[in-house]
């Protein structure tokens, strides 16, 4: 049997219903222990030989870089002791994408690492945490999932922490990969990976000292934009900066003009799009080459801002050094 540890993290899938709730959706998001998750869904233990571990009880909009740094800390030991075939983590939706992304940029992809969740709480009619939970089981456990590094598993569907995106409010289809399509889509019965390469990424950046990753600030671009945001994020002491712009990344003049400044001063400046698809090109309307910015050639604003604080807290800082790892990390690289 295959061994899957699985790492909980609290979110809507150990979500409960309130006692006196006023509403038909509300309830607490991290009640349920991992134990009480994994008795929930019958046919787990055949899938796999399970070890359980509570690592926090956060609904995912309180997820941190102390979290973050324990779950690396303890795949990667569990990686090197050989005491996992598979990892399953089980997080909260609203920010599953970034701790995703977070962990694809500093872990050995050898051991799969399958993140789920839940869009309706485990006391909701037709709760869909236990098909989650049982199909990101059947993915981690899988021998063809080797070397797939991390993915994401909601909705008979994986995804890769790359493009895989919150899509949707309350729908349990929310989770999609628009810009690449998914790696491939499972079930109770059956694994496909359609894409075979979709995960794969070219390098593995070292998890950093201590606890904390630097400050970046995401500042989001709008009609009428100022630039007192980005004055201020820069006078707070932001390391970096990632514009979620309009359309190709784009802001007003006196935004750029702020950008500018901000760059001048050593702050990592990223253009991404508050646009859900596409990528951000290079020098399209805005002279990056000129101005020191870097572009996001896909990565949405979030995980752009994961990646700027991974490279700043690497020291890699340069713009053209900045924009080759951005490229890679979305299979968009020139060479
Ligand atoms: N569906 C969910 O998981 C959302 C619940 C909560 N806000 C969280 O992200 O943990």
């Amino acid at each position: 049997m295959p061994r899957v540890a699985i790492l909980a993290t609290g979110g809507t899938i150990a979500g409960q219903k309130q006692a006196d709730n006023a509403s038909a959706l509300s309830y607490e998001s991290g009640k349920l222990s991992a134990k009480d998750l994994i008795s929930a869904v019958p046919g787990l233990e055949k899938l796999a030989t399970l070890n359980a571990e509570q690592i926090a009880s956060v609904g995912s909009q309180d997820m941190n870089d102390k979290i973050w740094f324990s779950l690396a800390k303890k795949i990667k030991s569990l990686a090197d002791s050989k005491g996992a075939d598979g990892v399953v983590i089980t997080h909260g939706t609203d920010t599953l994408e970034e701790t995703a992304f977070f962990l694809s940029c500093v872990l050995d992809p050898s051991v799969p690492v399958v993140l789920t969740g839940a869009m309706r709480p485990a006391s909701a009619l037709s709760a869909d945490g236990p098909a989650n939970l049982f199909e990101a089981v059947k993915v981690a456990a899988d021998a063809r999932s080797k070397n797939k590094g991390v993915m994401v598993v909601l909705n008979d569907t994986v995804h890769s922490p790359v493009w895989v995106t919150k899509t949707d409010t309350t729908n349990v289809a929310t989770f999609q990969s628009g810009y690449s399509g998914p790696m491939g889509y499972v079930d109770a019965a059956d694994l496909h990976y359609t894409q075979t390469s979709a995960s794969q990424k070219p390098f593995t950046l070292p998890l950093p000292e201590g606890d904390a990753l630097p400050r970046v600030e995401i500042i989001y671009s709008h009609s009428n934009m100022d630039d007192q945001l980005i004055k201020s994020a820069v006078s707070n002491g932001t390391r970096g900066i990632v514009l979620a712009g309009v359309g190709d990344g784009n802001t007003s003049a006196t935004a750029l003009k702020a950008l500018e400044a901000a760059r001048k001063d050593g702050v990592v400046v990223v253009r991404a799009s508050r646009v859900q698809n596409g990528a951000v090109k290079r020098n399209v309307e805005v002279n990056d080459d000129q101005s020191g910015f870097v572009v996001s050639p896909g990565l949405n604003p979030a995980k752009a801002r994961v990646l700027t604080q991974l490279l700043i807290a690497n020291k890699i800082t340069a713009p053209d050094k900045v924009q080759q790892a951005f490229d890679a990390a979305t299979g968009n690289a020139k060479e």
